[in-house]
């Protein structure tokens, strides 16, 4: 099933001498396009994903653009508030000195995959880690209708045994690809329990969005997002490949995401685009401003003339798309801000939105992570001003948000990728799921409203992970 395997192997042989020549590893990827037809072995390959250490998955209504990829060839990790910045910086010198030399252009495939926590703060073990990015060894990934290209990479050391490494890595390959079928017919959903804790209590959460109006009132910021959790219990193995099928089957205007680490996984279905760079246009997204969705196309139409017209919705999506354009000003020539679609419509609810799109100059310009690390966090996750909001986020929200609200992405060697803000997100393992929802407050907002609003952004993951939310006992809470 893997055309021409050997060449492979000898791609590494080549970085076996080039690592030799100048004493340091070397990185060695190499792409071959699968005959196989693309939906259905994504499909399949995510059931036979699912049980391995380190797994990315991605798909994405932005660019069209689907990985799967398992295992790391090398990691890149940091910590603290630069540490978007310090892997684009580890990444870079990677490509500049680490790559296989004797290419002649950059390998098509070699995708950095992976994400960061919303906040600074230090890893917390057994946690997801602050920042870390990853060159998988095994990637498939398919842009639209062409066939899916399989990317396998390596790392050769001076005087390592590459040969018998890399058709170790091929056997694990072709295990992988051909294993799909049984694999997948083996998958049940543990669904989540409907016995649920929330952090903090309903009452809490809307006595801390009156502390935050009164913060408002005062004039400390003018915006802020006040996020909570809610921890489901889970009955047996929970098969991630379950709830990622089912957001990838209904969030149709989300990008959809999975990441695999060491048995737990952060899982999302993001309607919010950090950033995404294709060739030298670069696309950013305001979204900010929530209204239900209507049961029937009337009364659907009118929730979203409503949401137009109204003022809190409209400064509450104001300071997101003005400080988006901001950023793209900064470093991009032709800026221009969409006009069209403001509204987007997912199936629990709708939301305003900008979008932002420009061109990067042709000298030296930052990429994708350099632009990531400028944007986040956005105050449609965290406030305006930034500082002011940050600061009262971290005295007052009572949880670590991990990678909830952070940036998860790829990048390509050539500056390609994108990056979702990880909104409508659950970090799940063995025993629980935990699901996030965070809401804008300005100074026209409403405790109760707002507890309604986060239920409708909860309810994306819920569906995902089985949770019946139509259920007596959850029913006006969640
Ligand atoms: C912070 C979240 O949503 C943001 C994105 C869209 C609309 C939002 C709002 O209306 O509050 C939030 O800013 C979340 O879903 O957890």
């Amino acid at each position: 099933m893997i055309p021409t395997p050997e060449a492979f192997v000898d791609a590494c042989r080549r970085g076996r001498r080039a690592a030799d020549r100048c004493g340091h590893r070397i990185l060695v990827s190499w792409s071959v396009p699968l005959p196989s037809c693309g939906p259905r072995l994504f499909n399949d390959l995510l059931g036979a994903v699912e049980g391995q250490q380190r797994v990315f998955v991605w798909v994405s209504r932005w660019s069209g653009r689907s990985l799967l990829a398992c295992g790391s060839a090398v990691d890149f990790g940091s910590e603290g508030e630069h540490r978007i910045q310090n892997i684009d910086r580890l990444w870079g010198r990677c490509l500049r000195s680490e790559l296989l030399g004797d290419q002649t252009s950059q390998p098509t495939g070699l995708t950095l995959v992976g994400g960061f926590a919303y906040g600074d703060g230090r890893r917390k073990p057994g946690g997801f880690p602050a920042g870390l990015m990853w060159v998988p060894t095994v990637q498939v990934s398919w842009s639209g209708p062409a066939a899916p290209v399989l990317t396998l990479n390596a790392i050769a050391e001076p005087g390592g045994d590459v040969v018998l490494q890399a058709w170790q890595q091929i056997k694990h390959t072709l295990r992988l690809l051909n294993n799909t079928e049984s694999i997948v017919h083996l998958t049940h959903a543990a669904d989540a329990s409907p016995a649920f804790r929330e952090v903090p209590t309903s009452q809490a959460w809307q006595r801390l969005v009156g502390r935050a109006l009164n913060q408002i009132k005062s004039g400390t910021f003018s915006k802020v997002v006040l996020a909570r959790q809610v921890i489901f219990s889970v009955r047996g193995a929970l098969h991630v490949a379950v709830p990622l099928r089912r957001l990838i089957a209904r969030q149709l205007n989300s990008t959809v995401f999975g990441v695999g680490l060491r048995g737990q996984w952060f899982v999302g279905a993001s309607p919010e685009c950090l950033i995404r760079i294709d060739g030298n246009q670069v696309y950013t997204h305001g979204l900010a401003g929530s209204a239900p969705r209507g049961t029937d196309t009337l009364q659907d139409d009118q929730l979203a003339a409503s949401l137009l017209a109204d003022t809190k919705n409209a400064q509450e999506h104001a300071v997101v798309a003005e400080f988006v354009e901001q950023v793209l000003r900064d470093v991009c020539v032709n800026v221009a801000v969409g006009t069209d679609e403001r509204v987007l419509k997912l199936p629990d609810i709708q939301h305003l939105q900008t979008f932002v799109r420009g061109t990067l100059p042709s000298e030296e310009v930052p990429g994708l992570l350099a632009l990531a690390q400028r944007l986040h966090p956005t105050p449609a996750v965290c406030g305006f001003p930034r500082a002011p909001a940050q600061q009262w986020l971290a005295r007052h929200e009572p949880f670590d948000r991990g990678w909830y609200a952070g940036p998860v992405g790829w990048t390509e060697a050539d500056g390609t990728g994108e990056m979702a803000v990880a909104i409508r997100s659950a970090l799940l393992n063995s025993a629980s799921a935990t699901a996030y929802a965070g809401c804008g407050i300005v100074s026209d907002s409403h405790e109760a409203e707002e507890y309604r609003e986060s239920c409708l952004k909860l309810r994306p993951m819920l569906q995902a992970l089985g949770v019946d939310t139509g259920q007596a006992s959850l029913k006006g809470t969640l």
